[in-house]
């Protein structure tokens, strides 16, 4: 199994302080910053473009920014975002007319590509697909808001795609996205998920560092138990 990822989400960040906050993140023990981007038009939210993500690598972070974009159409913000210092770059299979060639537009601008899977998403989407992807993001809330509750369904849905990972014989993470705290993140890792993503868990709490912590003695203790 690969390595634990906690990957907060910025969207719960206070944004008038955003370099503070994910200075602040990645001190406490984060791996990656979940970077949220949402457009009015795909998902009902508006956030934050290309310009918020090179502010962020202009402040100095060098960790992975994981760019996860809600916005239809897909292609033409891809080379904007991989200008900026994007790292992964996921998009919804909804978004795009030509799912493949999306995939292949990302990497071609040297960032790795993702496939975003709503709640109602059949896992048959990623056929034909998986050779193609680094990162599979499994939604367990409807995309376009923090602080909705984890829907349970994505635990089954998680095992399925672990699976077809595993066929795959590819390193490709793993990741679950919405409602992920440290009193589910257990189950969470147990149903495969390697990279977590976790907005309001993180940001509101009164310690990063600790509820980082917790989620990661959390997973390994999963991990242990399923060994
Ligand atoms: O992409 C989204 C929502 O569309 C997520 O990244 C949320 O921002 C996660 O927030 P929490 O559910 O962890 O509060």
């Amino acid at each position: 199994m690969s390595a634990c990822l906690i990957a907060p989400s910025i969207l719960s960040a206070d944004f008038a302080r955003l370099g503070a906050e994910v200075d602040a993140v990645l001190q406490a023990g984060a791996d990656w910053v979940h970077f949220d981007v949402m457009d009015n038009h795909y998902v009902p939210n508006l956030t934050i473009g290309p310009m918020v993500c090179e502010a962020l690598r202009r402040h100095g972070v060098t960790a992975p920014i994981d760019v996860h974009l809600m916005v239809k159409p897909v292609d033409r913000i891809v080379p904007d975002f991989a200008q900026a210092g994007a790292t992964y770059i996921s998009f919804h299979p909804e978004a795009s007319e030509h799912v493949h060639r999306t995939i292949q537009l990302i990497r071609s601008h040297g960032c790795r590509p993702g496939l975003v899977l709503n709640p109602a998403t059949p896992v048959e989407v990623l056929d034909y697909l998986l050779d193609e992807l680094d990162l599979v993001l499994l939604m367990s809330v409807n995309p376009g808001f923090g602080g909705q509750a984890f829907i349970p369904s994505a635990l089954d849905k998680l095992r399925r795609v672990r699976e077809r990972i595993a066929a795959s014989g590819r390193d490709i993470r793993l990741e679950i996205d919405g409602g992920v705290k440290p009193d589910n993140i257990g189950a969470i890792a147990a149903a495969g998920a390697d990279t977590f993503v976790a907005g309001s868990a993180i940001f509101n709490a009164p310690d990063y560092a600790a509820v980082i912590a917790k989620m990661r003695a959390e997973v390994a203790a999963a991990r242990s138990a399923n060994a």
